[in-house]
């Protein structure tokens, strides 16, 4: 048992000395709450003591007590980070919306039917070319001036090479799965120098035959659903063909499974989702990232990326499986068949420095210049992920193009008739495609589908252009409005017009659809690669022509990515 009346008849008494009424009654008196009978006029506090002090406490009581101390003061302390946090902007004098605490704009951010991205674009003409938000717990600024964002993606570097990520991503320092697109340091610059050679010139060369392959599988689906003049969603056929290349060039697929592959609905699901609660949960409350990770880790069925995640995982070790058994049988590995092969045999040709090692040491990595199993896992999930939807879009958002802009579509199949005819199309001759290196430039900046990937943490304090960025705030660059910026491109911004790429343009910072600087998109070749074989064989064959379904203007949703919900055309055959 304990009494604690002696304590607070003690704090009663410092009180009222301290207020200068130590000669006040003493604290046995009644519960009258106010004692006029001094000159002061003093209120008297007994009534406070005897409520705090209801008797003697039993140590569960006590035990409960501070407990309940514990719990208060710790919902006081993170309300009052949160806030603390919410208000950095204020604090900084840095305009911007503001949101709510807790969770800034973030609930505006990730609308699926109202793209984010897009939303950052109508910021920015209410508050300028830089502003801050905060989503989540993020602090980010949002920049759509040209020279700042040569200046961070280039130039600042090394103050700027970490990626904004949300939690469920890992932690890129110490997670044993961690890619390309999440790690940084000198983790990112190992992966980073291993997955290059996956996208060289030789690679995408071997890789050719098996694009040409899936795009004349997709050509066959056309015909077929095409023949009685029906519409078609061109977004849905592009998706087929992506996911049936990036299948059989990092999942271990082995030929085509085009309009059979069960595995696409669970990519489809990554970027269809509208706005998932455990990502928002995790956004808020970062600390729950890894608990979460672990959770859907255990029970991938719960969430599409680990789904992925772990079929990538099986298809790995069987690979693994299937080259030791090779090697077993007194075989030779031979010629690696895909990615998987390429990032179990590549060796990174970096030499690290003594900091790098050092940094290695610090997280108990063994400094190895082959990729783990781990490794070779994130990767080629980041590459399934990264080499489906964008290219996907990209070709969609040409096709619309040019199914409203008959003229160019008419000058681009010159062009392709001019280069191929009905001759095979050689890899080497590819690069011959100016114009439509132009039409595909163009669709891309007026769509830059993949904008949320240009982002960057700060990871020094510095300074860029006169503005003060502190460690540990993200930036977010507001593609859409950069690439349509009349300032920039002229007061034909808005429209689609590949001649404008004719002229040599200084567009330091401005021009963006696949990043700036080191990070630059790594599968960017490819991805053009992609588009142009298969576009050389649609257009050889058929015209793009806008129907009855057509959506126009798109209507563009999603919060990964920014996409058409459709895009339906007619497909004529050129005769
Ligand atoms: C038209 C298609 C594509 C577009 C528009 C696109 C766009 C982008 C953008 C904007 C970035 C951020 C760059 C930066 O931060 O500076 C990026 C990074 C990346 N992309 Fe792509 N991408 C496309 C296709 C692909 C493909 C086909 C793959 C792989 C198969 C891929 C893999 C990656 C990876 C791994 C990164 C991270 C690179 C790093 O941080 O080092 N992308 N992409």
């Amino acid at each position: 048992m304990f009494d604690l009346s002696g304590l607070f008849h003690y704090l009663y008494d410092s009180v009222a000395s301290i207020a200068g009424v130590k000669d006040s009654p003493p604290s046995t008196s009644n519960h009258s709450s106010f004692n006029n009978s001094t000159s002061n006029q003093i209120i008297d506090l007994q009534f406070l003591v005897d409520y705090f002090t209801p008797g003697p406490l039993t140590a569960t009581e006590v035990l409960i007590a501070i407990v309940k101390t514990g719990i208060y003061g710790s919902v006081i302390s993170i309300v009052t980070w949160y806030i603390w946090n919410w208000s950095y902007w204020i604090r900084k004098g840095v305009n911007g919306p503001r949101g709510v605490p807790f969770l800034g704009v973030l609930d505006v951010l990730m609308k699926h039917e109202k793209p984010g991205l897009l939303k950052l674009g109508e910021w920015t003409k209410e508050f300028g070319k830089i502003y801050g938000i905060t989503d989540g717990v993020h602090r980010t600024l949002v920049i759509s001036d040209p020279t700042m964002v040569q200046e961070i993606f280039v130039r600042q570097f090394e103050n700027f090479y970490g990626r904004k990520l949300n939690p469920l991503q890992g932690n890129p320092d110490t997670d044993s799965r961690v890619h390309l697109l999440a790690a940084h340091g000198h983790r990112w610059k190992r992966l980073r120098t291993i997955s290059a050679q996956s996208f060289s010139h030789a690679s995408l060369r071997k890789l050719m035959d098996t694009v040409e392959d899936s795009a004349m599988e997709l050509l066959r689906h056309i015909e077929e659903r095409t023949s009685g003049g029906e519409q078609i969603d061109m977004l849905e056929f592009y998706q087929e063909y992506t996911m049936d290349v990036i299948s059989r060039i990092a999942m271990g697929q082995r030929g085509t499974r085009m309009f059979n592959n069960p595995e696409i609905d669970i990519v489809r699901e990554i970027f269809d989702h509208t706005r998932n609660p455990i990502l928002v949960i995790c956004q808020v409350f970062p600390i729950l990232g890894q608990l979460m990770r672990e959770l859907l880790m255990a029970n991938p069925d719960r969430a599409a990326p680990f789904k992925l995640l772990n079929l990538m995982r099986q298809r790995v070790l069987k690979r693994i499986e299937e080259r030791e058994q090779e090697v077993q049988n007194g075989g030779e590995l031979g010629e690696p068949q895909d990615f998987i092969d390429l990032f179990l045999d590549a060796k990174a040709d970096v030499d690290f420095d003594k900091e790098a090692q050092e940094e290695f040491t610090k997280r108990n990595m063994k400094v190895i210049k082959q990729l783990t199993e781990d490794e070779v896992i994130g990767q080629c999930f980041l590459f399934v992920i990264g080499g489906f939807d964008t290219t996907a879009l990209a070709l969609s958002y040409v096709t619309y193009l040019l199914a409203m802009n008959q003229e160019i579509q008419k000058k681009l199949q010159e062009e392709v008739d001019r280069e191929f005819g009905d001759a095979d199309i050689e890899f080497e001759k590819l690069g011959k495609l100016k114009y439509m290196d132009k039409v595909m430039k163009e669709a891309l900046r007026l769509y830059p589908l993949a904008s949320i990937s240009n982002s960057r943490k700060c990871m020094k304090t510095t300074t860029v252009n006169g503005v003060q960025i502190e460690a540990g705030t993200y930036v977010q660059m507001d593609t859409w409005t950069l690439h349509q910026d009349p300032e920039i491109w002229g007061e034909d911004a808005k429209e689609f017009k590949p001649e404008r790429w004719d002229r040599e343009e200084n567009l330091k910072g401005a021009y963006l659809p696949f990043g700036l600087g080191p990070r630059q998109c790594i599968g960017m070749r490819l991805a053009i690669m992609e588009q142009k074989i298969l576009l050389t064989h649609i257009l050889r064959k058929y015209s793009f022509e806008r129907g009855a379904k057509t959506a126009v203007p798109l209507k563009l949703v999603g919060s990964a990515t920014t996409s058409p919900e459709n895009v339906y055309l007619h497909l004529r055959p050129r005769i």
